[in-house]
């Protein structure tokens, strides 16, 4: 089945990478179709303003409702019918985080659509409208500040689409992921690849000895020791079935 990416934004040439690489080649085998919307096409002003002076105070501007309605109408009006209700994702700084199973989980949807605000963020009253006419995700792409919500729907683009079946070349290089199941949240072990000697530096003996069970009970070893050192909040999942 096809899945429909839509992403309204003022910048929509910022999704223009999405027709590089893995995604466009799905795009081109007709896995997938994405569309950038200009959120200015649905101004009709002369300056075709998408902000204005916050409610209440405050420094910067604020998103205008209007042009977002009028785009997020054209969306739904372009949906056959009868249609499930399409998933809109609104990267915000006060989102859900943003993790490996909302990705698993968005990538189920026929029908994304991403709204990528600017400036400090659209009127709410957009979101509230939005909530009866999508099934609607605030989402955070992590604890730090973007300057609009692009950079973080090209991220989340990329890891709802690789898990789409057909998308990406060999499936099997999905299964040891960290974040994914199988890793139960451990982080990846590190890879070596020829020469086996390269300025001086080895690869570690035991990949070259052909003895598969050391093979991984020393990458095992190395993501606890990673993750140990870096992220030891992914260790306190202690899930039963992780000895
Ligand atoms: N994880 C994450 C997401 C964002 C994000 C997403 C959308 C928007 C729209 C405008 N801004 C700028 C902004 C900065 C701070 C406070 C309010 C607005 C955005 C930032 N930053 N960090």
């Amino acid at each position: 089945s096809v899945m429909r990416i839509d992403t309204i934004s003022i910048f929509p040439e910022y999704f223009a990478p999405l027709h590089l690489s893995l995604i466009g080649k799905a795009i081109d085998h007709g896995l997938l179709e994405v569309s950038s919307h200009d959120l200015r096409e649905f101004t009709h002003d002369r300056h075709r303003s998408v902000d204005d002076t916050p409610y209440g105070g405050g420094a910067g501007m604020v998103m205008k409702p209007e042009p977002w309605g009028e785009a997020l109408d054209s969306i739904l009006e372009q949906l056959p019918s009868p249609r499930r209700r399409p998933v809109l994702v609104v990267p915000t700084p006060s989102g859900r985080p943003f993790t490996q199973h909302a990705a698993a989980e968005l990538a189920g949807a026929e029908h994304l659509v991403f709204a990528c605000g600017r400036y400090e963020g659209i009127d709410h009253r957009v979101l509230d409208w939005a909530d009866e006419h999508f099934e609607l995700h605030e989402l955070s792409l992590g604890d730090y500040v973007l300057n609009g919500g692009e950079v973080a729907a090209l991220a989340m683009i990329e890891a709802i689409v690789r898990l789409v079946p057909g998308v990406i070349g060999n499936p099997d290089s999905l299964v040891e992921e960290s974040y994914s199941a199988s890793t139960r949240g451990m982080l990846e072990y590190p890879v070596y690849t020829k020469p086996s000697q390269w300025r001086g530096l080895e690869v570690p003996g035991v990949l070259l000895s052909g003895d598969h069970g050391a093979v991984d009970a020393w990458r095992a070893l190395r993501s606890r020791e990673i993750t140990a050192a870096r992220r030891p909040d992914l260790l306190d999942q202690e899930s039963p079935d992780r000895p």
